[in-house]
């Protein structure tokens, strides 16, 4: 069912390899980071040069050189080479920055379509704080590691190669002892990421956590101050905030000592080189002047190993925040081909044999539905019975578990998003706005429509009045989800974006909710005018507003229990009836002056 796509995404991720993610998403700018890895390459062959012109000094003058100039000739040329060492470094990180940040872009943008082409729910499931997380925080943090990694790590272990070489060209013996506290080093740092993986998931899930409490708690902040909750609701969030600390410290006592150590140990070669040199000295077996090179040699040769080796944990983080990337982008997507492969003949919508559910529970149960071109079906039942779910099978949100749903003859899987898009307007319960002026919300509907056109809208779905009356009339900023705008008037431009889009098939899931009678009356005859021709899905709890649907249909515990029109319903289904008579004693109560609906 729909909801295992988010395991899936997460088991595929699983096992893959820094070079592996490496390669997946910087393959676009793999030119880019091989230029940066050249440059790289060549700053640190810069940057060992020095090492072999002073190894060279110190045999001249062992030699019994005395010529200054020839020193100072060569003093000039290590300066030489530190300098195009630095410019270099510099040119290659200016390059890898500069890449890393694009391909950031692209990963988040990638990211951002993705959520449009996976089913609602995968998204819904998934905590805001957690994508929000992923696509910019996490994301972020790959950015030093990416920039730095690439270039340097390569050119940092080709110089200890390069220097290793040479040593070995003068001397085998000397050369395996410059790396004799290698072992060492790579034992500490085995112990440090044995259990690597378990303390660095917990930072990651106690981030996760803080994030989702944050994001909870400013986004119930209106439950929290109305219910009195406000020092409980800080306490969940100062105990996740406690916990993700503690997670951290745990983790770098885990890893400090064998990491200090690995430090500690891998720069004092001069260990071993110097005293079993002096030995082989000793025993003629090696000349004094080759053995001071040596010496010099060996201490730059450990330097660009150690800051290779540092980098391993950012690797292991980067690889990490890869994988949650990588699950995300793997999420198995709502199953609709890049081209139609057929077009629809009207707008007819047939559900058949339609079964549906959220986890395991099955809320829809094989419907069958016609819901004819140009007319107004209604849906009505309790609540709970699958209404909403029925209206976002047909707005193409979700898949269907099992059976199918055409748009004209043809089965929604076979038409691309787009073309579907272009043929269905969707308002919702929620009426989500974004936050900038009423008049770029309405123009949502149809990108590109002129100001005049918007306004015309508004105009003939009878919001014009209100919007004229709000401080900027049209250019009011609506604030985060429409925040500034009361539940009503969300709703109302909601239903004037829906009308911008003018598409043949218009769904309308209680987008009358929050109006008072008055005002519902008004958006009704709006939206009947308006909607004259199309097909109309309507989901009403107000039964009146749906009186005059050409056919209303009953639904019972995800099946559907009886269709008709009013009268029809009202002679035979019983469920209608009484559904029927609630309302009707409400709306007596509300006009006899008890509580208004
Ligand atoms: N995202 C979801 N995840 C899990 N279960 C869900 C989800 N959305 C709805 N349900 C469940 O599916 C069933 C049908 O819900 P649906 O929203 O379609 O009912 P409805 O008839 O529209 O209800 P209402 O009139 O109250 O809006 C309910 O039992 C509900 O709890």
């Amino acid at each position: 069912m729909a909801e295992t796509g988010k395991q899936k995404g997460q088991e595929q991720g699983r096992g893959k390899s820094f070079l592996n993610y490496v390669t997946k998403f910087a393959a676009v700018s793999k030119a880019s980071y091989l230029r940066s890895v050249v440059l790289a390459c060549i700053g640190v062959i810069c940057s060992i040069v020095p090492y072999f012109v002073m190894g060279t000094m110190v045999k001249q003058l062992l030699q019994g050189e005395r010529n200054y100039d020839v020193f100072l000739l060569e003093g000039g040329l290590m300066a030489v080479f530190i300098v195009l060492g630095i410019l270099f470094h510099t040119l290659s990180t200016n390059l890898s920055h500069k890449t890393t940040f694009a391909l950031i872009a692209g990963i988040r943008t990638e990211l951002c379509e993705k959520l449009a082409r996976l089913p609602l729910g995968t998204v819904r499931e998934t905590p805001s704080g957690a994508l929000k997380n992923i696509m910019i925080e996490r994301t972020d943090a790959i950015e030093t590691t990416l920039a730095h990694v690439v270039p340097e790590f390569t050119a940092n272990l080709l110089a200890p190669l390069l220097m290793f070489l040479y040593l070995c060209r003068i001397d085998w013996r000397m050369a395996l002892l410059s790396l004799a506290t290698l072992p060492l080093t790579l034992l500490c740092l085995m112990a440090m990421f044995h259990d690597y993986e378990r303390p660095f998931r917990r930072t990651q899930e106690t981030t996760k956590v803080l994030n989702d409490t944050a994001v909870e708690y400013i986004g119930g902040i209106e439950v929290i101050k109305a219910f009195g909750k406000a020092e409980s609701s800080y306490a969940r969030f100062a105990r996740a905030a406690e916990e993700n600390a503690r997670s951290f410290t745990d983790w770098m006592r885990a890893s400090i000592v064998p990491f200090s150590l690995s430090m500690t140990i891998a720069p004092a070669t001069l260990l071993a080189v110097l005293p079993l040199g002096a030995v082989f000295v000793m025993q003629g077996t090696l000349a004094f002047h080759d053995y001071v090179m040596i010496l010099i040699l060996s201490c730059g040769l450990i330097t660009p190993l150690i800051t290779a080796l540092s980098y391993s944990d950012d690797i292991g983080k980067a690889t990490s925040i890869f994988g949650e990337i990588d699950a995300v982008l793997t999420l198995p997507e709502l199953s609709r081909p890049a081209e139609s492969r057929a077009v629809p003949d009207g707008s007819e919508v047939r559900l058949s044999g339609v079964c549906f559910g959220y986890g395991d529970k099955e809320v829809l149960h094989g419907i069958d539905l016609d819901i004819p071109a140009g007319k107004v079906t209604a849906l009505v039942g309790p609540s709970g019975s699958g209404k909403s779910t029925i209206a976002k099978l047909v707005a193409s949100l979700w898949d269907v578990g099992d059976g199918s749903i055409t748009l004209g003859g043809v089965d929604l899987r076979e038409l691309s998003s787009e073309d579907y898009n272009r043929q269905v307007a969707y308002v919702s319960q929620d009426s989500f706005l974004f936050n900038t002026t009423v008049r770029e919300n309405i123009r949502m509907g149809r990108p590109g429509a002129s100001d005049a056109e918007v306004e015309a809208v508004a105009r003939d779905s009878g919001c014009y009045d209100f919007i004229m009356e709000l401080e900027h009339g049209f250019d009011t900023v609506v604030g985060g989800s429409g925040a500034h705008l009361s539940g009503g008037e969300r709703q109302r431009i909601s239903i004037a974006r829906a009308m911008m889009k003018d598409a043949p098939l218009l769904i309308l899931d209680e987008a009358t909710s929050y109006a008072d009678p008055e005002n519902e009356a008004l958006i009704q005859e709006s939206v009947a005018r308006l909607a004259c021709g199309k097909t109309l899905l309507v989901i009403a709890h107000r039964l009146s507003t749906i009186v005059n649907a050409d056919q209303i249909v009953v639904v019972k515990s995800g099946e559907i229990a009886a269709r008709g029109t009013h009268a029809e319903l009202l002679r035979e289904s019983p469920l209608y009836r009484k559904m029927w008579e609630a309302h009707s004693s409400a709306r007596d109560c509300s006009e006899e002056g008890g509580l208004s609906e």
